[in-house]
């Protein structure tokens, strides 16, 4: 029999991840030890609750109320606490200590990342986070190892699992987006306060880490346009279906050239996505990351991006992984942002746009919405109008489905502008980007 030297693993958090891995660490002892290199010595797992229900069987010995006691001397700890604090002081304290640390936790890392890398650096230790973006599925060492030799130009990413699922059901099942959501929080989807999911937060911190890794350049938190999926309507998802579109919640991060500057631009938003598209065909929790770069031209990585067990798979490779460090020695591989490029506001963004508006059904009406578009630089490549039957009172309306060229944000915001104020329309119904 080999023996192995013994590598203490910390887990901060029993929830629906931490549980898992823990009891995976517990469970695949031996075959772990074996690919890493090393024994993997589940020294604890803290809690805040060491009574409370567990989606797994922890051995009451291992839980703990101290996660600060239970760093200490830990090789590997992995923090799966999530929010930013007190994850944050305890991955610092973690690195400082000299372990490697290992996140699920998308929100510290978006909003703190330069600090926690920063702090790994001078110690030589690692920060692993392959769990904090598309749950299970290999996309942060593809971008920050396969990839390194490549330029990503693109990605178009479905990140959150619970939006896709709540999307997914308003369009399969006719469900509001509350029956959806509560379904996708029984399933251990949603984060802990699920307005992360709904409103972007959790999609927009992911297109952060995924922009910073692909331009090879820190992008703030901050700086990501966030637009969430509360304001959909399920009229919306339905007359995107029959226009030959799915709506989703994307990611989309791209280097962009506006007036001669290159820069970078990442925004989070619902947009429309051809049925003929493969990020269409991503159902229920699943994730996929569609990336378009110069040499590979276009990747796509899909698979579960929530839920406890296919998180926790993420989790574990990265264990092994900095098992596996530890037993080479030498120093972790600092993060890459020496590109440094500018972050352009979505202003500088172009996509197309598909408009419904409520119009008078009256002759010339054509042409004067037409005419708005052509004055704000808008190419319109198709229009679609239906006439309610039976329509009542004096004034007759007809719904108009417009869909553009590729435009400016900007150019777009002003049409709109002037839509909005134009005599001849009663309503500006739905303007969602159309991408991919
Ligand atoms: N659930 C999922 O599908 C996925 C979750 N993640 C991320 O994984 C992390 C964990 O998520 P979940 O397990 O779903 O969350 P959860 O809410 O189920 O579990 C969090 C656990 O941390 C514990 N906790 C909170 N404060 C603590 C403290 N001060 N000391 C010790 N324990 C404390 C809570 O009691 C709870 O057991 C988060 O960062 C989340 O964003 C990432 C990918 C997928
Ligand atoms: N709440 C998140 C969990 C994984 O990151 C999601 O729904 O995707
Ligand atoms: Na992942």
């Amino acid at each position: 029999m080999i023996e192995y030297r013994n590598l203490r693993v910390a887990v901060l958090g029993g929830g629906s991840v931490g549980s898992q891995v823990a009891s995976l660490l517990l469970e695949h002892r031996e075959e772990l030890a074996a690919r890493a290199g090393a024994g993997l010595e589940l020294v604890g797992v803290a809690v805040r609750n060491p009574d409370a229900a567990r989606d797994t069987d922890i051995p009451r010995e291992l839980i703990t109320t101290d996660a600060d006691a239970l760093i200490l001397g830990a090789d590997i700890v992995v923090e799966l606490i999530g929010g930013i604090e007190p994850a944050r002081t305890l991955i610092l304290g973690a690195l400082g200590s000299g372990a490697d640390v290992i996140t699920a936790n998308k929100a510290v890392l978006a909003s703190h990342g330069p600090e926690l890398f920063e702090a790994a650096e001078q110690v030589g230790a690692q920060l692993y986070y392959e769990a904090a973006v598309g749950g299970a599925i290999p996309i942060i060492r593809p971008l920050r190892d396969s990839l390194a030799g490549d330029r990503v130009k693109r990605i178009l990413g479905i990140v959150n699992g619970t939006t896709n699922y709540i999307l997914d059901r308003m369009d399969t099942q006719g469900d509001s987006l509350e029956e959806a959501l509560a379904e996708a929080t029984r399933l251990g989807y949603a984060e802990a306060d699920p307005t992360a999911d709904i409103e972007g937060y959790d999609a927009a911190a992911k297109a952060a880490i995924l922009a910073s890794l692909a331009f090879h350049t820190t992008v703030p938190l901050d700086a990501v346009h966030r637009e969430g999926i509360t304001a959909l309507t399920r009229d919306e998802v339905l007359s995107a279906r029959e226009a030959g579109y799915v709506v989703k919640l994307l990611a989309v991060c791209e280097r962009i050239d506006a007036d001669g500057v290159e820069g970078v631009s990442a925004r989070v938003h619902p947009a429309l996505v051809p049925l003929s598209h493969p990020l269409a065909a991503v159902h229920g929790a699943n994730n996929a990351v569609f990336v378009e770069a110069e040499a590979a031209g276009s990747l796509m990585f899909y698979g579960a991006g929530a839920g406890g067990v296919p998180t926790a798979s993420a989790v574990l490779g990265d264990v092994v992984s900095a098992a596996r460090r530890h037993v080479a020695g030498g120093p972790g591989v600092a993060e890459s942002t020496h590109a440094n490029l500018p972050i352009l506001p979505i202003s500088s963004a172009t996509t197309r746009y598909h408009v419904i508006l409520e119009v008078a059904d009256e002759p010339g009406v054509l042409a004067t919405i037409a005419q708005l578009f052509s004055e704000h630089d808008v190419s319109v490549e198709a229009v679609s109008q239906t006439v309610p039957d039976g329509q009542e009172g004096s004034r007759p309306t007809a719904t108009l489905v417009i869909v553009t060229h590729e435009a400016a944000e900007s150019a777009l915001a002003a049409t709109v502008t002037s839509l909005a104020a134009s005599p001849v329309v009663s309503s500006v119904v739905s303007v969602l980007r159309v991408e991919g």
